[in-house]
């Protein structure tokens, strides 16, 4: 549209002519509504339609700006009335946009359905600036709405138009809505860029308030891009021109932005800080409409910080701010609110749940510790008890088993020594058993009163002959029947011994002489009678005796004594054989 036409109102510092009056619809809105009604009142019948349809353009768009209801709702009636009156289907589809972006921004009706009805009345408008200018009005609509599929290519192509056009101001606004458009689909880098131009643009034309808002849609791009350092000059710059020119609105959305620029450089007190003077002064300036933005990002801040009252508390602020409001964009935005508060409420319990299972998971795994440690002593202890048990249990088997291994050394070593002194043809005693027992009868001997020992040697008769005639083995037979009726007949009264090869010998302890002679005689007699085995085919045996008394006078000691019986024993075989001799009848 070309409103560069009304150069009565362009006096903006600093901004071409042409582009003066779209200016003012940004920094001096209020200034510009009085001026447009005042040669609207003034100049009414003189003025051409396309100016006043001009002049309404800028009216609406500048009572948009500065939420005048009225002004918006008398521009747009006014431009009804234009095109009912006059055929002005140009001011018809300005109205529609007018109204288009004053319910998409206030969240009422169906705005982008007023704008696609607008733009499809100007579908045959062969006028470049015309067609533009509604192309750039579809293209707000639609970023506004946050189209960006349709929004996009309609801002990108628009941009083209307005450079053929060579309008550098229409070009920067089709810039700035590419880089809402990018954002919105989430290609901050292309949308940095797209900011970056617009603010060139805006700056050639010496618009510097537009420069810095669009600063403030680039600061969100820097953010998300990690530049925060750059985010925050740049929303520094913004405030100190908002506080220089007394926008309160702006400034406190600038500090905002600063205060993200904080968290995003990871000073969060800072930005906990810089929060909570914002929100004070947005409430002290009565400024209520940016309380909801305001809180909703101290929120997020909160959370992030691990503040959760503070997030909580925020976020039910938002939503009973909102609940005043009922357009369907702040029910909507309620609504997600609400539900990310249910959302938000539902993860702090379940945190506090986990952070309370965490401790009680915790406190189990100590316990289990413990009771894993107490097992383990318990374990140690029973161990190291079955240890000292089998220790016990060892030693005490181990001291049976000496004790049993050294009965039978001991049996053993009775054995070995009773083998030792026992003859093993006849079992009778050895020459070692009897040399044992007559040494301790001579050691005995010395009571006068007690009747002598005796000492009988006995020999077997012509033996050489028997083993000649029947061979060895039969003679052993002999020997073995023989000294078992000897046995027998000694039985208490002495010791029998075997003390060489078929001579034994008998030990009477206190025995006496007379006594002595009749048992040898007994065993000489009996011998002699002994019937033999038939196998032996022996038929009969004698033997010799002799006898000696250990008397202590003539026999006093083992030799003599041993000497006096071989000599008795000697003399019964030279007297014949198969008799008894005693030594005192022999000497
Ligand atoms: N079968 C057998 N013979 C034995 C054993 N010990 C000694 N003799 C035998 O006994 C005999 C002893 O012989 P001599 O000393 O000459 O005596 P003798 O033949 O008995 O005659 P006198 O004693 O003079 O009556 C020898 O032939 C020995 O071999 C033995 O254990 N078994």
């Amino acid at each position: 549209m070309a409103v560069w036409l009304l150069a009565a109102l362009a006096h903006a510092d600093g901004v071409p002519e042409r582009y003066a009056q779209r200016y003012r619809t940004v920094s001096d809105p209020h200034g510009l509504i009085e001026d447009v009604r005042k040669q609207l009142d003034t100049h009414s019948e003189t003025l051409p339609p396309t100016q006043e349809r001009e002049l309404l353009w800028l009216m609406g768009n500048a009572a948009i700006n500065s939420n005048d209801d009225a002004a918006l709702a008398e521009a747009t009636l006014r431009l009804d009335s234009l095109a009912a009156a006059r055929d002005d289907t140009v001011a018809s589809a300005a109205a529609g946009f007018l109204r288009s972006r004053h319910d998409i921004e206030n969240g009422d009706g169906d705005g982008l359905s007023e704008a696609l009805r607008a733009a499809a009345k100007m579908q045959d408008v062969r006028d470049p600036v015309v067609a533009a200018w509604a192309k750039y009005a579809l293209c707000d609509s639609y970023t506004l709405v946050e189209d960006a599929r349709n929004g996009l290519p309609l801002c990108q192509q628009v941009q083209m138009n307005y450079r053929e056009l060579g309008d550098t101001w229409g070009l920067a606004e089709a810039e700035n809505d590419e880089g809402a458009n990018l954002a919105t689909l989430n290609r901050a880098a292309e949308a940095a860029k797209a900011y970056e131009r617009s603010r060139a643009h805006f700056r050639s034309v010496g618009a510097d308030q537009l420069v810095v808002m669009v600063g403030d849609n680039l600061a969100r791009m820097y953010l998300e891009l990690g530049r925060a350092h750059e985010a925050l000059a740049l929303s520094q710059a913004s405030l100190a021109q908002e506080q220089a020119t007394g926008r309160v609105s702006d400034a406190l959305l600038s500090r905002a932005n600063i205060a993200r620029a904080y968290e995003a450089m990871g000073r969060r007190a800072d930005a906990l800080e810089q929060m909570k003077t914002t929100i004070a002064d947005a409430q002290a300036a009565g400024k209520e409409g940016l309380l909801p933005d305001l809180l909703q990002t101290r929120s997020g801040m909160a959370e992030k910080a691990g503040n959760n009252a503070l997030a909580l508390a925020d976020a039910r602020e938002v939503i009973r701010l909102l609940a005043d409001r009922r357009s369907p964009a702040l029910r909507s935005t309620e609504s997600a609110l609400e539900a990310r508060y249910v959302t938000r409420e539902k993860e702090l319990r379940i945190r506090d749940l986990e952070h309370q299972n965490r401790l009680k998971d915790l406190a189990l795994k100590a316990a289990q510790a413990e009771a894993e440690r107490q097992d383990e002593a318990r374990r140690r202890q029973t161990l190291s008890s079955m240890i000292a048990k089998l220790v016990a249990g060892g030693l005490i088997l181990i001291a049976a088993l000496l004790f049993l291994l050294l009965r039978a050394q001991r049996r053993h070593a009775a054995e070995l020594s009773e083998q030792a002194l026992r003859d093993p043809l006849t079992g009778v005693g050895n020459r070692r058993a009897f040399l044992q027992r007559a040494s301790a009868l001579v050691r005995m001997h010395g009571d006068p009163r007690q009747p002598p020992h005796v000492l009988m040697l006995i020999d077997f008769d012509h033996f050489k002959r028997i083993n000649d005639s029947v061979g060895h083995p039969q003679g052993d037979r002999v020997l073995a029947v023989v000294v078992d009726h000897l046995r027998e007949t000694v039985g208490k009264f002495g010791h029998l011994a075997r003390i060489g090869g078929e001579e034994f010998a008998v030990l009477c302890p206190h025995f006496g002489a007379e006594a002595g002679i009749r048992l040898a005689e007994v065993l000489r007699a009996g011998v002699a009678a002994l019937p033999l085995p038939a196998e032996v085919q022996v038929e009969h045996v004698t033997v010799s005796i002799g006898l000696a008394l250990l008397d202590g006078v003539r026999c006093s000691d083992l030799d003599g004594w041993m000497r006096a019986a071989d000599a008795a024993l000697y003399a019964a075989k030279s007297y014949g054989r198969d008799r008894v001799v005693a030594s005192a009848l022999v000497s």
